[in-house]
């Protein structure tokens, strides 16, 4: 294990021309002195070790996509570094460039008009992959993508499924260590989702390739991504595990208790719910929010009370027949750090 990609003390600043308004609006603002300083990236820093997945996320206009060009090289940081395995993108593009590979589900990397086949050869032909090595690699691909079904289909004509794993296929050409998809299953189907899933699962399990993801598909993220960086108005607002992450914001579990025939609350009689109740024999407390004949619904936080501690002590109310336990919605806990 080591660095594969560093970040510190990276800054972005835009330089817009502030628009005029009035007459002749357009023509005054191209010649306008006044500029508007956007800071679309502040001052973060991170690292990403070799094999990691890595979920990069945050609300639209965050500084994600900047962030990202910064990644590969395409813009130069106002300030800071950026090192993909010890190298700097901006000084060495075509180096790192063999490195990686990107995928922009929004916008192809393909040639619209030719089949799928002979993009494969241009990008072959561009990354400096040898023929033999070309033939493997796409064999291999081909399979785990089932790309066979539309080698000779022009672009154009390709299902947004087909054209997204076409596209990672293609960011795979020559083979990159690290791999940046920007919203590699926007706009897809159940199971197109699930089909992207499962390869870059594969990808970064059995290949090794170490994968920074962003997407506002929460699902991607709780599904493929060990570590979540959380990015809000240019700057780094968490950075860790999900399940931490889960835990900080602390929405509470609902466990819903059903007993077989009767049982009794260790509360006087017509309490008013919420009812708030301490552990017995622990540390903690959670709130019982309804009560009916033969179910109670309760909520605890993670921080605040064990599951097991709260299911020993309700055991002790009557005999339990079922235990549903439903986990805070990720999506909403995201909505929490925005
Ligand atoms: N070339 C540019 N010139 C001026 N401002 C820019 C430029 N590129 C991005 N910005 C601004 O920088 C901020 C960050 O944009 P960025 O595209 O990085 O956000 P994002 O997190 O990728 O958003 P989204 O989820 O909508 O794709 C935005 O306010 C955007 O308008």
């Amino acid at each position: 294990m080591g660095a594969m990609i560093e970040v510190c003390g990276l800054h972005k600043q835009f330089r817009t021309p502030v628009v005029k308004e009035g007459r002749f609006a357009g023509i005054r603002t191209l010649f306008t002195r006044e500029y508007r300083l956007k800071e679309a990236v502040k001052d973060i820093s991170f690292t990403i070790q070799k094999g990691d997945f890595v979920g990069y996320i945050g609300p639209n206009g965050a500084g994600k996509s900047t962030t990202i060009k910064m990644l590969t090289g395409i813009l130069h940081p106002s300030a800071g570094e950026v090192k993909i395995n010890g190298v700097d993108p901006h000084k060495h593009r075509r180096r790192v460039a063999q490195k990686l590979g990107v995928v922009f589900g929004q916008r192809s990397q393909l040639w619209w008009d030719l089949p799928v086949k002979d993009s494969y050869d241009i990008l072959a032909h561009m990354y400096r992959v040898a023929p033999a090595e070309k033939e493997r690699r796409l064999a291999e691909l081909g399979e785990l993508l089932d790309l066979k079904e539309f080698w000779e289909t022009p672009v154009r004509k390709l299902s947004l499924g087909q054209r997204m794993r076409a596209d990672i296929a293609a960011s795979l050409l020559h083979d990159p260590d690290v791999l940046f998809l920007d919203e590699p299953t926007i706009g897809l189907d159940v199971t197109a989702k699930r089909s992207i899933r499962e390869f870059l699962k594969t990808l970064n399990g059995e290949f090794g390739k170490t994968i920074l993801l962003t997407t506002h598909d929460m699902d991607d993220i709780e599904q493929l991504c060990r570590r979540v960086m959380v990015i809000n108005h240019g700057e780094l607002s968490y950075e860790g595990t999900i399940e931490h992450l889960r835990d900080k914001i602390g929405l509470p579990t609902v466990i819903r208790i059903v007993f077989r025939g009767s049982y009794r609350l260790p509360a006087q009689e017509g309490a008013r719910m919420p009812l708030q109740l301490r552990l017995d024999g622990a540390e903690g407390e959670f709130r019982i929010i309804e009560a009916s004949s033969s179910e109670v619904l309760i909520e605890a936080n993670r921080q605040q009370a064990k599951a097991m501690d709260i299911l020993r002590m309700v055991g002790g109310w009557g005999e339990i027949a079922d235990i549903h336990m439903e986990e805070p919605d990720f999506e909403d806990i995201i909505h929490r750090v925005y």
